[in-house]
């Protein structure tokens, strides 16, 4: 049996429990999912502000998990936040949505496009598309105009605009997957796959398996070089939590 812990970023217990459901639906029988969400910080990560705050709330689940003897770890935002940060703190994987889902995109498709939530937050992706070596695999990216909390407001509004996107994104890029730029909208993957007919990816289900995979393979982070554990030094203030 190994605990994998599936972080989301934002404070948001709905979007939450939305995670968790969809990190479940696809956790091996040996995997036990310890679903959590940053203690304090931000109810939606939504810019770069939001991301930095984002990324301490990660840092301390990280910590947390690491206590509780977690073999591995998911970040749950498209926006990977923290992720290098808590690479050093882990001993175990730590496997962000947004790459998880681009490198499964990558391995059924030459191309894939990208739907998030608000354009603000393209940029992000686009920056994580450089980061990791994507940017030429993705025709476009496309934002459904709705914050990301429309996804928990039980109108189904905004799950109404992902679809309309994917039906676009199909016409008009060109590219052979979809790739859902929310951890909100990780239900939504299977029920848009077959109806369009059009692989569509998540990144929470894609980041569990992933992390499963490493933990099978006896692949942690690696401990030598630039991700080696923090250089040991005081910590003030409210960051003591991480010391
Ligand atoms: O960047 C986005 O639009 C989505 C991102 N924000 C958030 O609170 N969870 C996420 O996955």
């Amino acid at each position: 049996q190994h605990l994998i812990q599936v972080i989301n970023p934002n404070t948001n217990v709905a979007m939450t429990h939305t995670i968790a459901e969809a990190a479940r639906s696809v956790a091996a029988p040996s995997s036990e999912i310890i679903a959590v969400c940053s203690s304090q910080g931000v109810e939606s990560i939504e810019g770069h502000f939001d991301e930095a705050i984002a990324a301490i709330g990660v840092l301390e689940q990280i910590k947390l998990g690491k206590e509780q003897g977690v073999s591995g770890h998911v970040i749950a935002c498209f926006g990977d936040p923290g992720l290098l940060a808590a690479r050093e703190l882990a001993s175990g994987p730590v496997i962000g949505i947004a790459e998880a889902a681009m490198h499964v995109a990558t391995l059924v498709a030459t191309r894939f496009s990208i739907v998030t939530t608000l354009p603000r937050t393209v940029i992000i992706a686009r920056h994580l598309l450089r980061q990791y070596g994507f940017e030429h695999h993705c025709a476009a990216l496309h934002a459904i105009d709705l914050p990301v909390l429309a996804l928990e407001d039980g109108t189904g509004l905004a799950q109404l605009k992902v679809r309309e996107r994917c039906i676009q994104a199909m016409k008009e890029d060109n590219s052979g997957a979809i790739v859902l730029g929310c951890g909100g909208m990780a239900n939504l993957a299977r029920e848009l796959t077959s109806e369009l007919g059009i692989p569509v990816i998540d990144g929470v289900t894609a980041a569990v398996k992933m992390v499963e995979s490493l933990i099978a393979l006896g692949v942690g982070t690696s401990k030598h070089g630039d991700l080696a554990y923090p250089n040991k030094k005081p910590l003030s203030g409210c960051f003591d939590m991480l010391s």
